[in-house]
């Protein structure tokens, strides 16, 4: 295992965390940080190797970060800046920061998607958490997701389900097999997050886990689980099966707190490279899990 808190911290002082004005832009970036480096992630790009992918490594990664979080604050201040009376224009107006935003990762990353699912996550949340703030609301996760599902209310429906281009592998994936993707994740109020990989985030800790083992747990539990469209959109529902089966073999045999736990998150790094399988979607989830573990649960 590479990942260390320490190269983390490294990292974010690389990238200056004291540039950003907002406290929660400050935990995305280590967010996204802590995501790319923690390892063995199975199939996804790590500090141990680039995965399924052949056009983007760890320091793709690093750039597209430094590039992408320029924008954290703006989405915090959207947020902010939001009047009451015009919630239901929450998503309208967020879109082209966020489109604005992926258009500087694939600058930094000369056209590779490094980030698209977690510009859209972070976008979101850090919107929500700006109008909270702005309401003086208390933040737990309750009240950060419950308003996030809420603002998004409706998502799935208007982009997916009545009008949908068929142009992004999401839009597509929705119409050939009713999956819902990062949208469904985000009107959901990160319902995975909540009822599976942070429940299991929290335990590890309390039973006395460091950050880096806990966050592996979780990742394993959200193979296990999570309706990933990147996973289907590489190797069809037979490839998302795969990997929600092999990942909850491993969960029931006690997953990274087996004695050879390390050993076996290897191995399935192993076979997903060999079916060219990447779980994109839980990847983004583990960096929302560690995000929303910094608020009072
Ligand atoms: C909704 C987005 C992600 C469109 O992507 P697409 O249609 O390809 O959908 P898809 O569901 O396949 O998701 C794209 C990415 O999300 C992630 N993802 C996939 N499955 C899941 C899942 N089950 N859970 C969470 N994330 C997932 C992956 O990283 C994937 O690459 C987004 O790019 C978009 O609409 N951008 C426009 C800007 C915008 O509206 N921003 C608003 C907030 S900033
Ligand atoms: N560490 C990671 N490694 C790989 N993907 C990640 C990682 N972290 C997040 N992701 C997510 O995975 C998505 C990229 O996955 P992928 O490369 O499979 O998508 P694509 O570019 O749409 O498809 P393809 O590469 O098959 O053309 C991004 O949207 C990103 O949010």
């Amino acid at each position: 295992m590479n990942y260390s808190t320490k190269q983390v911290a490294l990292l974010a002082n690389e990238l200056n965390l004291s540039n950003f004005q907002h406290y929660p832009s400050q935990l995305a970036l280590q967010a996204l940080l802590k995501e790319v480096c923690l390892s063995p992630k199975p199939g996804l790009v790590d500090m141990m190797n680039n995965g399924s992918h052949r056009d983007m490594n760890f320091n793709t990664f690093i750039a597209s970060i430094k590039a992408i979080s320029q924008w954290f604050d703006d989405f915090y201040l959207y947020g902010y800046r939001l009047k009451p009376q015009h919630q239901s224009n929450f998503l309208t107006g967020i879109r082209p920061i966020g489109l604005a935003c992926e258009q500087a990762m694939y600058q930094a990353t000369n056209g590779v998607n490094t980030h698209k699912g977690g510009i859209f996550a972070f976008g979101l949340l850090l919107g929500v958490i700006g109008y909270l703030q702005q309401q003086q609301k208390h933040l737990n996760v309750e009240v950060i997701c419950n308003t996030l599902a809420t603002f998004c209310h409706g998502i799935v429906d208007n982009e997916l389900a009545r009008s949908n281009s068929a142009q992004t592998m999401g839009e597509q994936l929705f119409i050939r097999h009713r999956l819902s993707g990062a949208r469904g994740e985000a009107e959901s109020g990160y319902a995975t997050v909540r009822q599976i990989s942070l429940p299991i985030y929290h335990q590890m800790q309390l039973a006395g886990f460091d950050e880096e083992t806990s966050l592996l747990q979780a990742m394993l539990h959200l193979l296990a689980f999570n309706q990933d469209t990147n996973l289907v959109s590489r190797g069809g529902l037979e490839g998302l099966h795969f990997v929600q089966n092999t990942a909850q073999k491993l969960v029931k045999l006690g997953g990274i707190t087996h004695q050879n736990g390390d050993n076996h998150l290897i191995e399935f790094d192993q076979q997903l490279i060999a079916r060219n399988l990447s779980p994109g979607g839980s990847a983004d989830l583990i960096a929302i899990t560690w995000f929303l573990a910094q608020y009072q649960y």
